[in-house]
């Protein structure tokens, strides 16, 4: 059996079923993502996971453990929260040492396990500070510490970093996938940011509507989407209904297609599937073409290498179509 369990979980408020029969599992020191869109009820699910929340019947086994029945302080996990949640009047360490106090651990090895998890979140040199005399991303490495400290068997983190600005997002983001694998410690992460979740995760759990639409490592769930949800919020497919893929290349489909945009290479006119750009935009590192072709709009990703490579909108260009790409979809 996994190190986590999750069997058959169902959760309703009233006659609204939030969630239902969620299976899913995660192996002894698996980083695994909880995705989806705003909504879905990722949020609930780990506040299942915690106990902050009932659930209405399934098992959640830990180490072989229902923790079901137990009150959240009885679980050991930990859990990180898109708001800080911090103590306003504690100093850094007193917040982190909260939860030590609470289990009554002795000063000498209060003090010393505070300082080792402050040092681990690079926040030793903050340590006699208030919140409020913090940045955003500083309160959320306290509050990371402040959840590692009692050495929770599971570390849930629920859109940790959703309220921060773009560098220091990528910047935690390093530490804490970091720290969890020096700690080798099991954690479920919450986001509805697709790169977050690529770039983070060992697997990812893709949800829509209160159910699990497909569970695979990142490049799986990249490149072979299972269904038209799941090609259409990871990546930047272009969706095609059976009838345009024919228009483009020919091949009889059953259902809707999924192409990539960088799958899809643009050639000078008179190579591959005459095309037309509409417009681009940049992207920073790539630039995103709108084309036409065969009446047929699609996106297609080309690397930025430089402003002279540029296709100036309304130029006349040849499409090359990477058919081992495409994808059908449900
Ligand atoms: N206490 C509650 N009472 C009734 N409905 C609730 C309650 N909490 C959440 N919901 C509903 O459950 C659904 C799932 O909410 P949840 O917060 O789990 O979604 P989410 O996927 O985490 O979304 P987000 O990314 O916006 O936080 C939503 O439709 C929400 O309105």
């Amino acid at each position: 059996m996994s190190y986590l369990q999750v069997t058959q979980l169902n959760k309703s408020y009233g006659p609204t079923q939030i969630f239902n029969n969620i299976d899913f599992s995660a192996e002894e020191g698996e980083f695994v993502t909880l995705l989806g869109p705003s909504g879905c009820g990722k949020s609930t699910l780990l506040r299942c996971l915690a106990g902050l929340t009932s659930v209405d019947s399934g098992k959640i086994v830990i180490q072989g453990q229902d923790i079901v029945p137990l009150p959240p302080q009885q679980r050991g996990i930990g859990m990180v929260f898109q708001s800080y949640a911090l103590f306003p009047n504690m100093t850094v360490e007193a917040n982190v040492a909260f939860g030590l106090k609470m289990q009554r651990i002795p000063a000498c090895d209060l003090h010393r396990r505070v300082g080792d998890v402050l040092e681990l979140v690079e926040m030793n040199d903050y340590a006699k500070r208030y919140p409020h005399q913090l940045s955003g991303g500083q309160c959320q490495r306290v509050a990371l510490a402040r959840s590692l400290v009692t050495q929770p068997r599971l570390l849930l983190l629920d859109e940790p970093l959703s309220a921060l600005d773009a560098r220091i997002r990528r910047h935690l983001r390093e530490q804490i996938r970091r720290i969890q694998r020096e700690m080798n410690l099991t954690a479920i992460f919450v986001t509805h940011d697709q790169e977050e979740a690529l770039t983070m995760s060992d697997r990812i759990v893709l949800m829509n509507k209160g159910q699990i639409v497909q569970n695979a490592d990142a490049e799986t769930l990249y490149t072979e989407p299972v269904d038209a949800f799941a090609a259409g919020f990871i990546g930047s497919y272009n969706l095609l209904s059976a009838e345009q893929a024919m228009a483009l290349t020919g091949i009889t489909y059953a259902g809707r297609v999924a192409i990539r945009p960088e799958s899809v290479t643009i050639s000078e006119l008179n190579e591959g599937i005459p095309a037309k750009i509409l417009s681009h935009s940049l992207l920073g590192n790539v630039v995103r073409y709108r084309v036409l072709a065969h009446g047929v709009e699609l996106s297609v990703d080309v690397l930025n290498r430089s402003v002279a490579s540029l296709r100036a909108d309304g130029s006349d260009i040849g499409l090359q179509l990477d058919l081992v790409t495409l994808r059908e979809v449900a």
